[in-house]
């Protein structure tokens, strides 16, 4: 099976000499569900942008769909959500102008919309759930409302993978579930890679199959359910005796 990102002994500095992320090596195959938690700092959205080709490493080799990131071509396959997109809301549009956005990238710029393109604009804004407030202006939006607009830009694309940093940061408790549990159903019943950033621990790893931690490297690759004991104690009432994650890096 061909990994959606395979990092071998990645390092990556801002600064000469001083390394944000070193030696990641890290394969996720396609169809998972993974979180990538850590520290505030850590170098969890510095991994995302170079999964996504923002930025290259200085040693080491990441590829995309099998194919080296730097010569990658197809990236509408790669529905990425930065952290605090959209974050002063001033931008004048509504939901469903935000999502047929996610139809341009795809096409080229200048390309105009057909009837097809908006079928699927109506279709993923469905799927999110936000039918009723599609011509509701983003300035008005929730917190978890926007971010459900982000994710149905994103699927507006078709991609096959989604990288998400911080989507349910500034969202309640009920709207968190709400776009895990999205995500999750696009997961499994799409078969769509989820690779997302989150801080709330204990609840991503509910959804999430797999956790990526880090701490300036890649501390632990493996099951959610291997990973922390609040979680294993949450979810099965017992310590974390027989946990069976795949180490990958200590
Ligand atoms: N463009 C940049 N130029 C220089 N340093 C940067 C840049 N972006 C991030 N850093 C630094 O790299 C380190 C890792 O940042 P990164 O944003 O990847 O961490 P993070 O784990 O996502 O943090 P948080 O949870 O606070 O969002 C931090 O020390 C940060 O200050």
């Amino acid at each position: 099976m061909t990994a959606v990102f395979e990092f071998s002994e990645a390092t990556f500095s801002y600064y000469a000499g001083s390394p944000v992320l070193t030696n990641v090596t890290l394969a996720i195959d396609a169809g998972a569900f993974v979180a990538v938690v850590g520290p505030n700092g850590a170098g969890k959205s510095t991994l995302l942008k170079l999964c996504v080709g923002l930025l290259q490493p200085q040693s080491g080799d990441i590829r995309v769909l099998g194919v080296p990131c730097r010569h990658f071509k197809n990236w509408s396959k790669i529905g990425y959500i930065p952290q605090g997109t959209f974050h002063n809301r001033v931008f004048p549009a509504t939901i469903r102008e935000v999502v047929a956005m996610g139809r341009v990238a795809p096409l080229g710029l200048g390309r105009r919309l057909k009837r097809e393109d908006y079928e699927l604009v109506d279709e993923v804004i469905t799927m999110v759930g936000l039918t009723d407030f599609q011509n509701k202006m983003i300035a008005e939006l929730s917190g978890g409302q926007l971010q459900r607009t982000l994710i149905a830009r994103a699927l507006a694309a078709k991609p096959a993978v989604l990288v998400l940093d911080e989507a349910t940061s500034g969202v309640d408790s009920r709207a968190k579930d709400e776009i895990y549990t999205l995500l999750k159903n696009m997961n499994t019943q799409l078969g769509l890679s989820v690779i997302m950033v989150a801080h709330d621990v204990d609840h991503v790893l509910h959804y999430a199959d797999k956790v990526a931690d880090i701490k300036y490297g890649l501390q632990y690759y493996g099951n959610a359910a291997g990973f922390s004991p609040t979680y294993q104690q949450a979810v099965s009432g017992v310590a974390p005796a027989a946990a069976q994650g795949e180490l990958q890096h200590a």
